[in-house]
């Protein structure tokens, strides 16, 4: 008979949530509540965007994503890997949860590769295979107690960070410790869920099949952001991950009853 796995609860922050003081620490203050083994990964887009500006460094983007120069990846890496890290890292240290904050390069935990040049160039972002990352120190450090604080960074096993989308971190990492943990995968963002209308909180999906998303899809009524994140959160419910949520970063400790849960039929 084979052990039962221990739950691990992965929660994704989004940029919206993080680029309002208010709005973080009471997000955070509910992180620090959930019971049980967690990890943070979070975003930042935004503030890496106004960050850039304030530097005379004027954010480029193709198709809605980020083009990271060498500048760029020296301001990511900082507000990334330092300021939003670190930043989360003091709030939960100061709620009793004991925080680590890492990047993907900390204990070659997402080694990656930089994209292609083509067809678009977009810099210094890395794409890494879920069955690469390394989680027996970070499956180490949970069982320890410990809680990981991922910031969207991974790196190039030559010496470079390299900029990835969080949405994909969550999810590979996800999948990765669905070896070790049994997975709850949840993305916390500014909206209560999916919805049937973007502008319209109340009119949550609560449940989403495949099938489901591809007419969604097609009508027009999942677009943008939204895209990438339901394929990565399909990505995980299809390699290992048990369970899947999108729901708003207030909804944190009501997961049963609010929110949207993913199904695999
Ligand atoms: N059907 C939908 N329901 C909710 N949000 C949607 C929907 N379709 C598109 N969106 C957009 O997706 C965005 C979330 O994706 P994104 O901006 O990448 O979030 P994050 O930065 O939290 O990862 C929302 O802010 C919203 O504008
Ligand atoms: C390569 C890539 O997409 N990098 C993202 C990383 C930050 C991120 O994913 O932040 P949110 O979750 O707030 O969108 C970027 O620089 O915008």
């Amino acid at each position: 008979m084979t052990a039962e796995k221990a739950k691990l609860n992965i929660i994704k922050v989004g940029g919206n949530v993080i680029n309002d003081a208010e709005t973080l620490s009471g997000f955070l203050k509910d992180f620090a509540q959930l019971k049980g083994a967690k990890l943070l990964v979070h975003g930042g887009g935004k503030i890496a965007s106004t960050i850039s500006q304030s530097l005379g460094i004027t954010p480029q983007m193709i198709d809605g994503r980020r083009v990271t120069d060498a500048e760029t990846l020296r301001v990511i890496t900082m507000v990334y890997g330092g300021l939003i890290n670190k930043g989360i890292v003091a709030q939960l240290q100061a709620l009793g949860c004991n925080a680590l904050g890492l990047t993907g390069a900390d204990m070659n935990i997402i080694p990656a590769q930089k994209r292609k040049p083509e067809p678009i160039d977009f810099g210094f972002v890395g794409d890494f295979d879920p069955q690469q990352i390394n989680t027996q120190q970070l499956s180490t450090l949970i069982n320890q107690g410990i809680t990981p604080i991922m910031s969207p960074l991974t790196h190039d096993q030559d010496g470079s960070m390299l900029n990835t989308n969080a949405d994909t971190i969550a999810s590979g990492l996800a999948q990765a410790l669905s070896a070790d943990f049994e997975v709850a995968l949840v993305y916390c963002f500014e909206k209560s869920g999916v919805l049937r209308d973007a502008d319209d909180d109340h009119s949550v999906i609560p449940q989403i099949t495949p099938e489901v998303y591809q007419d969604l899809k097609d009508q027009g009524v999942i677009f943008a952001g939204m895209i990438p994140k339901l394929d990565n959160a399909f990505g995980a419910l299809n390699s290992g991950v048990s369970k899947v949520h999108i729901t708003h970063a207030e909804q944190l400790l009501s997961l049963g009853e609010k929110g949207t849960v993913l199904c695999q039929v």
